[in-house]
């Protein structure tokens, strides 16, 4: 299932200068990606992959270009403004989970609900929902340290998609998994576009390209699509 574009970017640059070199992690970027899309993006190391998705998240700020999220103009956002679509549209996971250890999962999974202002017990039931979506009904409120690797992978992607959030954007999602939970992983990732979420994923791992529906590899700086 696939909808509305809910990324456009257009001729997106980033360089990394210092007095020695300048490092071009994004060239002329043109990626286009829309609703319940699963795409995957790889490349060599140092291409430029984590530059892509910190753009696209608003962690970082693109040199020239354009950049359309979710509606938001993300080149024209202050910080502020990108933190909140962060929060209302975009969620983003990294290859190590980022939970707080001494929180339950459901407790995990509210913290970006709280941050945006919802009640806690509004945040606790809508933390229940998406840990059951993610396949981790009944596990609401385990500590980090009492769920394997791919079960607190799964609660990270459960808080980055709180409040129906309609982005994913995970950066190297499976590389502390080994290759079954890697698998259920992709599964899941898969499951959720099925739903209508726009995930982009980059990913070393080849088995990513057999759940996607679009391929792109980056080659110094450029998207190439595969
Ligand atoms: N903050 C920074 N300052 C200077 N150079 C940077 C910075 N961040 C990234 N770079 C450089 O930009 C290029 C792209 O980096 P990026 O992390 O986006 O690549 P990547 O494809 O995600 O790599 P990996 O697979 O190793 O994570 C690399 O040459 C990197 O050294």
């Amino acid at each position: 299932m696939t909808g509305a574009p809910l990324i456009q970017t257009r001729d997106l640059c980033k360089a990394y200068r210092s007095a020695v070199e300048t490092v071009w992690a994004a060239r002329e970027v043109n990626f286009t990606a829309s609703a319940g899309e699963f795409v995957c993006v790889y490349g060599a190391s140092g291409s430029g992959k984590s530059t892509l998705l910190n753009l696209l998240a608003g962690l970082d700020v693109a040199d020239t270009g354009d950049i359309q999220v979710a509606g938001v103009d993300v080149g024209a956002a202050d910080e502020a403004r990108r933190a909140r679509l962060r929060l209302d549209a975009v969620g983003v996971v990294f290859q190590h989970h980022q939970l707080v250890e001494e929180f339950t999962a459901a407790e995990n999974v509210a913290l970006p609900l709280e941050a945006r202002g919802d009640t806690s017990s509004a945040a606790r039931a809508e933390a229940v929902a998406q840990l059951a979506r993610v396949g981790l009904a009944g596990l609401e409120d385990r500590l980090p340290g009492q769920l394997s690797g791919g079960q607190r992978q799964r609660v990270g992607i459960a808080r980055a998609l709180a409040g129906d959030r309609a982005v994913l954007l995970a950066d190297e999602p499976t590389g502390a998994l080994d290759s079954a939970a890697t698998r259920e992983m992709f599964t899941l990732l898969r499951k959720l576009s099925d739903e209508g979420v726009l995930a982009v994923v980059c990913s070393h791992d080849p088995r990513c390209r057999e759940f996607a529906d679009s391929v792109y590899e980056v080659v110094d700086g450029r998207l190439e699509h595969r």
